[in-house]
């Protein structure tokens, strides 16, 4: 993927100049230090490989940008913020891309969650799956006062499993009895539902989500940067080195649980059920 700039926007001068890839829209504000990361995969925000992939090209370039110190991760979709892993890359496809798949969502959380930049989820949309997972490794959730924009770690109603570091991002948000009910339930929650377990901070109207987002933003970076980070670190680190001193086994086995005909049966089936209910 390359990183492409765009015209600035109008009245805007310099430190407006959007720049970004195919799926991932950024719109950096130099004067404030804050950009905006927009997903734009159309229709839904599945996480396809080459989403990942700019996204993960898109945040490492705002990280090495010390004029950067926060980002505001959002959708440029209409009523979705993601639908989480994009299920055509889990289903009829052989091991080495399951792994090369999996390699990339492993990179990304890795990313996300200790990042040093302040990351702020602003959810415009669905947030299921790994939507929320994305969420979650955010420092701050606002979620649009809308019923239909239901967030949480659905896998079990697919028929998968949440891999235990998806686990661990939601036991250190909501606490281990919620997550263990909210995870083998495959709970979908309703914005009021999400802000009572504290699986977002704040909910607000939806025209109401970005100003927020940016309000909090001022607040997180009133921190000193250095101290935030440690804190940050010190909150995180543990979770991050239980994947990554078994980042190889965790990929061997998303690849043989994903390639279960049993597994490969379900994805198909919820993926015809997506589809059916559109007809
Ligand atoms: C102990 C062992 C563990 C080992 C690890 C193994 C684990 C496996 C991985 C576990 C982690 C998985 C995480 C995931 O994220 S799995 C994905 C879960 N996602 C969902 O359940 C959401 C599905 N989508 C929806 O609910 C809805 O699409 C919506 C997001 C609410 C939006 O609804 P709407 O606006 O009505 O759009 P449509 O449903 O009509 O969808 C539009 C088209 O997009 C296709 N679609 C939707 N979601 C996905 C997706 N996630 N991947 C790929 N494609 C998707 C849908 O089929 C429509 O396609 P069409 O236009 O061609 O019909």
């Amino acid at each position: 993927a390359t990183i492409r700039r765009t015209e600035p926007t109008a009245g805007s001068g310099d430190s407006a100049r959007r720049f970004g890839t195919q799926r991932v829209l950024v719109e950096p504000d130099a004067a404030s230090g804050v950009a905006v990361m927009k997903f734009k995969n159309p229709p839904v925000n599945s996480l396809s490989l080459e989403l990942l992939t700019e996204f993960i090209i898109s945040l490492e370039k705002l990280e090495n940008d010390k004029t950067f110190r926060g980002v505001i991760l959002t959708s440029d979709c209409p009523r979705v913020f993601s639908a989480g892993l994009d299920l055509t890359e889990m289903c009829g496809k052989n091991p080495a891309h399951y792994a090369e798949y999996w390699k990339a969502v492993q990179e990304l959380w890795l990313r996300l969650y200790l990042s040093n930049l302040v990351l702020i989820a602003a959810i415009n949309g669905a947030c299921p799956a790994g939507g929320c997972l994305i969420s979650l490794t955010c420092d701050y959730r606002i979620l649009a006062d809308n019923p239909k924009y239901l967030i949480g770690l659905n896998e079990t109603l697919l028929g998968i499993v949440a891999p235990f570091w998806f686990k661990d991002t939601l036991v250190n948000t909501i606490g281990h009895r919620a997550s263990e009910q909210a995870l083998q339930l495959g709970l979908l929650f309703l914005p009021a539902e999400a802000l009572q377990v504290g699986l977002v901070d704040q909910v607000v109207p939806e025209d109401q989500v970005l100003s927020t987002a940016l309000s909090v933003m001022a607040r997180w970076m009133a921190i000193p940067d250095h101290a935030r980070q440690l804190t940050k670190n010190m909150m995180r680190k543990t979770t991050v080195d239980r994947l990554v001193k078994q980042r190889d086994a965790d990929i061997q086995n998303f690849v043989s649980f994903i390639s279960r005909d049993s597994i490969q049966k379900s994805l198909q089936m919820y993926l015809e059920k997506l589809k059916q209910k559109k007809g």
